[in-house]
């Protein structure tokens, strides 16, 4: 723009201050590119040109093209090669530049329009028709169209904020919307959780209803309900349609139950008929009775009252008496029934006991019936009898009377017949008298019946009140649900009208709202549509740019692929060289290490072995499981401590990784039993805290056993792979020293105290008499014999180990050989040894008993510890006979023995300083030197061994 305004400036200059034509450089340039290029091929520099090239005009053919009013659409297209960056500096520039453009343009239109000096004129004319005036005036409309485009961008940035604007309103209302649901959505489903639980209770309330326990219906805050969902509405319908079938049901049952109170009540109305029948019976049968004894005290006056008569008249008349009392008896029994039950209360209380007891009582009532029918029965064939007997007697009687009658002067026949008569009447008084007594029986069963009936019927009438009181109940309960039914219909139908209401509020909202959008968005679009063109040149740059991008990714891939490979390249030779290296440097130290082993084997020293203990779930459970030993996976001779802050490292003859198994520690020492064969002495005892694994490592579990097991195994393979050559006698023997006291493990009486003795046969070795030794066939049969010494050995639990060994085991496998050729004999001995744990008193909770044990192993450990400072001082007096172990190890730890022991160790933080300590005694043990191993072989021709 400094351009323009530099050729504004210019061409001004020109005009008013230079007469004649236009003679400048500058001008004749322009001339002859006008002339070449005709107005529509005028072009402008970039901005970006500006500064390297100076102010000048230049007309360019083919690269920029022109800019016409004729093709205006274009005119912001390529030929247009301002750049995005520089547009705000343009703008600035284009405000400067306009304001002399239009002065030099209003001058013109005066000019033209003669309202000018006439002074003037012909130059302006002469300058309106210059080329450089068409020049300028291209100018002009370029840089009006320029400013238009400027302003339509701006727009479209306008419409296109204003379109981001719209969006997030609308998805903020979209969001709004949808939390107004959702929160109409949680109201409804409260409203349902409400209706529920009042459906829950209404159901709950029907039960007891039915059961006839309910107490008065609670009546529920229905105005808690607010507008439901169709989903809620179906689920209140389901629900409603639910109670409905409910109470249908209770209807059938109640309808079911009344037909049953009906039918009880019948049975009951039948019974009273029955009861009263009987009663009438009764009667009319007391009322013949009566007759008959009137008739009888008729007789009697007439015929003369007998002993005999006066005895029936007496007991005719305590007959009277009883039944004077059986009927008062009975109108007490009229009047108490008409007395209301008392226990009424009790029975309403549970409708459903009560109908059981009805049925109950229905069939006592029916039982009772059937024996009262019964009695009657029996009462009336008594009756029936005694009628007979009477009307029999009444017979009599009269026979009697008209006999008298007939012989009435005939005295002698009367005595005799009166004779007769008193000789018959005291059988028949007695028939009598027994009827009677029947009868009075009858009465009374019949009494107690009718008791049990009029109970009965107070029953019935107490459970009649109930259920009269239940039907009551109901008959308000069913008129409360239906007025909570018409209730919920009522807000079902409101929730409905509401949510409609809603849903057309919301969309009507949302129309207008969408409308809106939709007028914006039109009016966007066809702004947009406006915009295209330069949208088009942006694309074009913009596609421009891309293609170089790409190229440039590509390029970029290319070299990062090409760098990459070169990296890989040169970490792969290090790494080989690496590999090389750390090869070289496994093999120098297995070199190292052996060399360091034969020299050992020379000087005849014990080789210490370690294994960590691996920390155990229990361990974790205890909440100790924080370690301070490391072990170094490419060195396996060290072993490193953290203790008092320090890292303190110990050397020694191989170190188990924590996870080692039984298998890897044993191969460890699996040459030894191949040496004891050959007729070595082999010593292999496990030394550590407490808990630390040794005889995990010794003996093992079942499933996993150790090394006393292993080497047992492996040599009997061995001993089987020589047969034919070698013949081989192997004899073992257990014992444990407990409180420095010797047992035999595999004894029948294990409690005996065993000596250790130097042999009398003058060898010098050491002698246990009364030891058991017992020759061992195969591998299974030493498996039971183990298995034995286990049961045997003494074990407590402490709180260091559940299973602590309180006893040092020492299992003795002696391999006495024959070479079939030679005759030659070896003798070897394999001595496994399971030390009792040291322990630090205070830790393990030792008292009583196990104080005593842990001193004497400590005491005992101690003196394993002096043997082995004096066998590495290479003293001349070695204590061995301070301690019963370690004199009856003194043939394994003396000279020219094969020796192995294996410290245990734990890893734990809560142990450092056992661990410390053993591990300090390792290395002690590490330096004592046995000298070398000799072998015990004696020739068929000596009696000596050669070693
Ligand atoms: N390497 C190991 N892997 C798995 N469990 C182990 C290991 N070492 C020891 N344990 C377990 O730790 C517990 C204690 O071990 P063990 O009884 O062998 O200790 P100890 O040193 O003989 O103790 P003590 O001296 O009191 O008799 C046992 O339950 C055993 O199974």
């Amino acid at each position: 723009m400094y351009a323009f305004y530099s050729l504004l400036v210019y061409i001004l200059y020109t005009l008013f201050k230079r007469k004649g034509p236009i003679e400048d450089e500058t001008g004749s340039q322009l001339e002859e590119g006008a002339s070449a290029q005709g107005p529509g091929s005028v072009s402008i520099e970039t901005m970006s040109r500006r500064g390297r090239d100076g102010p000048h005009l230049s007309v360019r053919e083919g690269v920029c093209t022109g800019l016409t009013d004729s093709d205006s659409s274009s005119s912001d297209s390529e030929g247009l090669c301002l750049s995005e960056e520089d547009d705000d500096g343009d703008e600035h520039l284009l405000g400067d530049a306009t304001s002399p453009l239009a002065e030099f343009l209003s001058f013109k239109q005066e000019a033209v329009g003669g309202r000018h000096k006439e002074a003037l004129h012909g130059k302006v004319q002469q300058a309106m028709d210059s080329p450089l005036l068409s020049v300028m005036s291209h100018l002009l409309t370029f840089l009006e169209r320029y400013s238009h485009m400027q302003r339509l961008q701006q727009r479209a940035q306008e419409y296109r904020s204003q379109l981001r604007v719209l969006a997030t309103q609308r998805r903020k209302r979209i969001k709004e919307l949808r939390a107004a649901y959702r929160q109409k959505l949680r109201d409804k489903m409260s409203v349902i959780g409400n209706l529920e639980g009042v459906i829950s209770e209404q159901q709950s309330l029907l039960e007891k209803i039915q059961t006839g326990g309910g107490s008065l219906y609670p009546l529920y805050p229905v105005a808690v309900l607010s507008p439901l969902s169709p989903h809620a509405q179906g689920g209140i319908h389901q629900l409603v349609e639910s109670i409905s079938s409910l109470q249908r049901e209770r209807n059938t049952l109640l309808d079911e139950l009344a037909s049953l109170r009906q039918e009880v009540e019948q049975r009951g109305s039948e019974k009273q008929k029955l009861a009263s029948d009987f009663q009438q019976q009764i009667q009319d049968l007391k009322q013949s009775i009566e007759e008959r004894e009137d008739e009888l005290i008729r007789l009697r006056t007439e015929t003369g009252v007998t002993d005999s008569e006066k005895r029936i008249l007496h007991l005719t008349a305590e007959n009277e008496s009883l039944k004077q009392s059986l009927s008062v008896t009975q109108r007490l029994l009229q009047q108490l029934s008409s007395i209301p039950s008392q226990s009424n209360t009790a029975l309403i209380k549970e409708n459903e006991s009560l109908r059981t007891r009805v049925l109950q009582l229905e069939t006592s009532l029916h039982l009772r019936a059937e024996q009262l029918s019964r009695l009657e029965r029996e009462n009336e064939q008594t009756e029936w009898r005694k009628r007979e007997e009477l009307r029999r007697l009444d017979d009599r009687i009269q026979g009697l009377q008209l006999e008298l009658e007939k012989e009435k002067g005939k005295e002698p026949e009367i005595q005799y017949i009166s004779k007769t008569v008193e000789v018959e009447s005291p059988g028949t008084l007695r028939s009598l008298v027994k009827a009677e007594e029947r009868n009075k029986q009858f009465a009374e069963q019949l009494s107690d019946q009718s008791k049990r009936c009029s109970h009965l019927e107070e029953q019935l009438r107490g459970s009649e009140e109930i259920a009269a009181g239940l039907r009551h109940k109901i008959v308000e309960y069913e008129s409360e649900i239906g007025k909570l039914r018409e209730d919920l219909l009522k807000e079902i139908t409101h929730l409905e009208a509401t949510k409609d209401e809603a849903v057309k509020e919301a969309a009507e909202c949302s129309e207008q709202h969408l409308d809106q959008l939709r007028e914006q968005f039109t009016g966007v679009q066809s702004h947009l549509v406006a915009l295209q063109p330069a949208l088009r040149s942006m694309k074009s740059n913009y596609n421009s740019l891309r293609s170089q991008v790409c190229n440039f990714s590509q390029f970029y891939e290319v070299a990062v692929t090409e760098a990459k490979r070169q990296i890989c390249s040169v970490v792969s030779e290090v790494s080989e060289a690496n590999r090389d290296l750390l090869e070289k440097y496994r093999k120098e130290v297995a070199l190292r290490r052996k060399y360091h082993e034969q020299l050992m084997e020379l000087k005849g020293n014990i080789r210490v072995l370690c294994r960590v203990k691996p920390v155990t779930a229990e361990d974790q459970q205890e909440g100790s499981h924080a370690t301070v030993v490391t072990t170094d996976l490419d060195n396996d001779s060290v072993v490193t401590m953290l203790h008092k802050g320090r890292d303190r490292t110990f050397e020694l003859d191989k170190v188990f990784q924590p996870q080692a198994t039984q298998e890897e520690v044993f191969q460890e020492i699996e040459s030894l039993v191949t040496s004891c064969i050959d007729g070595y002495n082999v010593c292999i005892f496990a030394y550590g805290q407490t808990g630390s694994g040794k005889t995990y490592t010794m003996e093992g579990s079942v499933e996993n056993p150790g090394i006393n097991q292993r080497a047992l195994k492996a040599l009997f393979s061995e001993i089987e792979d020589r047969k034919g050559i070698w013949s081989y006698l192997i004899t073992v023997s257990l014992v444990e020293i407990y409180n420095e006291v010797l047992r035999d493990l595999l004894s029948k009486d294990p409690s005996e105290k065993l000596e250790i003795k130097i042999n009398p046969d003058g060898s010098g070795q050491l002698h246990v008499p009364g030891l058991r030794v017992i020759e061992v066939k195969s591998f299974q049969h030493i498996k039971k014999i183990l298995a034995l010494g286990r049961r045997n050995r003494i074990t407590h639990g402490t709180k260091m180990n559940q299973h602590s060994s309180r006893s040092h085991a020492l299992l003795t496998i002696t391999v006495t050989g024959t070479d079939l050729t030679s005759e030659a004999r070896t003798t070897g001995k394999l001595n496994l040894v399971d030390l009792a744990g040291s322990e630090r008193v205070w830790k393990s909770g030792a008292e009583g008993d196990r104080l005593k044990e842990a001193q004497n192993i400590n005491r005992s450990l101690l003196a394993l510890g002096d043997v082995i400072q004096a066998l590495r001082a290479k003293q001349t007096h070695v204590p061995f006979r301070n301690s019963r172990l370690t004199y009856l190890l003194q043939d394994s730890l003396g000279k020219g023995n094969k020796t192995v022991m294996v410290v245990q160790i734990s890893s734990l933080e809560s142990n450092v300083g056992e661990t410390m300590c053993s591990l300090k005694f390792a290395q002690r043990v590490c330096k004592v030197e046995l000298g070398p191993a000799s072998r015990k072989i004696e020739s068929p021709s000596s009696s000596d061994f050669f070693s």
